[in-house]
């Protein structure tokens, strides 16, 4: 075949994107076609940054053009991106792509330490992520960023004061022990909790985010609720230690999700602390914690499994000196960006889908 641009984008609808499984010219991912004389140069835009599949892809589509338009071309692919969205239509948070609900069951199973890795691994990746802490009665993502003692500033757009969001290890945040000492927060009651996190949904200078994660308190609250009332949410994210009693709390917090009338999809479980190892020998897995739990629960209901994290000492030493441990390289910044990576192919697969994002209206 001859090497122009119509041959090229057949050759390339032989490709398909593994996850959504239609072919990449189809998905409108091809574009930017460059040739000139046996050079050929194209992008990939592929849904998320942190996409576990770009090599393959990128193998996929250097062997379908040898394949459809011979040996003899040089090929250059680049691979870009660009995230994801159903939440087009929504009149509050617009710029946000993608509303990311991190929840568990039981306290304690490592969802604010799943979440700021997560997020510093998107972030890393190329996304612009943000992340509200709405763990209001307890709030640790100050500490674990690392900027307990920032108070972030307001800015006046129009009538409205909007609260700028702290920037840390390229994330936005906003957190309420940023508003007032921890030690304080204990004792707000439900109702201010949750006009709280109104105002960080709806006064905070968000600006163009690709993920926005919320660190959601354990077991199911007002704030849930409010969460998915006050603004459309793209998925939950289920966070769980592999015990039978972190388990049995976690499918309260999955049926919550799935029921009729809130209906937020649950882009997968993520098991915390699945095993303990040394970080210096990795191979040692001490499964303290009981083995499969997570996946099981996945399994039982019908959601995906995202993937694991060991229990490991880098990892709680890098909460307290905020310093979250996807930063230090090593077994567990692979595992973090593993489950990154997870977490924002779900993201895609979710928004491939087509369903729109909507919220909840629940009529008390
Ligand atoms: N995989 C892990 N390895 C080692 N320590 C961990 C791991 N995950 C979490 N931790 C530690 O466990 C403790 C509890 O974690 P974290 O605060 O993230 O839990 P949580 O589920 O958000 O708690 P809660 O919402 O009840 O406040 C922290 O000290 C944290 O550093």
């Amino acid at each position: 075949m001859e090497l122009t641009k119509e041959n090229v984008l057949k050759a390339l609808s032989h490709v398909l994107d593994p996850d959504i499984k239609k072919d990449l010219v189809t998905l409108g991912m091809i574009e930017n076609i460059q040739i000139e004389g046996n050079q050929l140069a194209f992008t990939v835009m592929l849904t998320t940054p942190a996409c576990p599949l770009k090599e393959l892809i990128k193998n996929d589509c250097l062997k379908a053009i040898e394949k459809h338009l011979g040996e003899d071309i040089e090929v250059e692919v680049e691979m870009s991106s660009h995230v994801t969205t159903t939440r087009d239509n929504t009149p509050l948070l617009p710029g946000v792509k993608n509303i990311i609900a991190v929840a568990s069951g039981k306290g304690g199973v490592g969802k604010s330490t799943v979440t700021a890795n997560l997020a510093v691994a998107l972030a890393k990746s190329g996304a612009k992520v943000g992340v509200i802490d709405a763990d209001i009665f307890g709030p640790s993502m100050p500490t674990m960023f690392n900027c307990e003692h920032e108070q972030p500033g307001i800015k006046k757009v129009g009538e409205k004061n909007l609260i700028m969001p702290i920037e840390q290890y390229g994330v936005k945040l906003i957190s309420i022990g940023f508003l007032t000492p921890a030690e304080n927060a204990v004792v707000w009651r439900g109702p201010m909790a949750s006009s709280a996190l109104k105002q960080f949904i709806a006064d905070t200078e968000w600006g163009e985010l690709d993920y926005l994660l919320i660190d959601l308190p354990p077991g199911t609250s007002d704030i849930h609720l409010t969460l998915v009332q006050t603004v459309p949410v793209t998925g939950a994210v289920i966070v769980t230690t592999p015990q039978k009693v972190a388990i049995a709390d976690a499918q309260k917090g999955l049926n919550m999700f799935k029921q009729p009338q809130i209906n937020v999809p649950v882009l997968g479980v993520i098991e915390n602390m699945a095993y303990f190892t040394p970080e210096e020998l990795p191979d040692n897995k001490y499964y303290i914690f009981g083995q499969g739990g997570g996946k099981k629960l996945a399994e039982r209901f019908d959601v995906p499994f995202i993937g694991e994290i060991p229990l490991v000492q880098g990892i709680r030493e890098g909460g307290d000196l905020g310093y979250p441990a996807i930063m230090k390289e090593g077994i567990v910044a692979d595992a973090f960006a593993k489950v990154a990576e997870s977490t924002a192919q779900r993201i895609a697969i979710r928004n491939a889908e087509k369903k729109e994002t909507k919220k909840v209206e629940i009529n008390a």
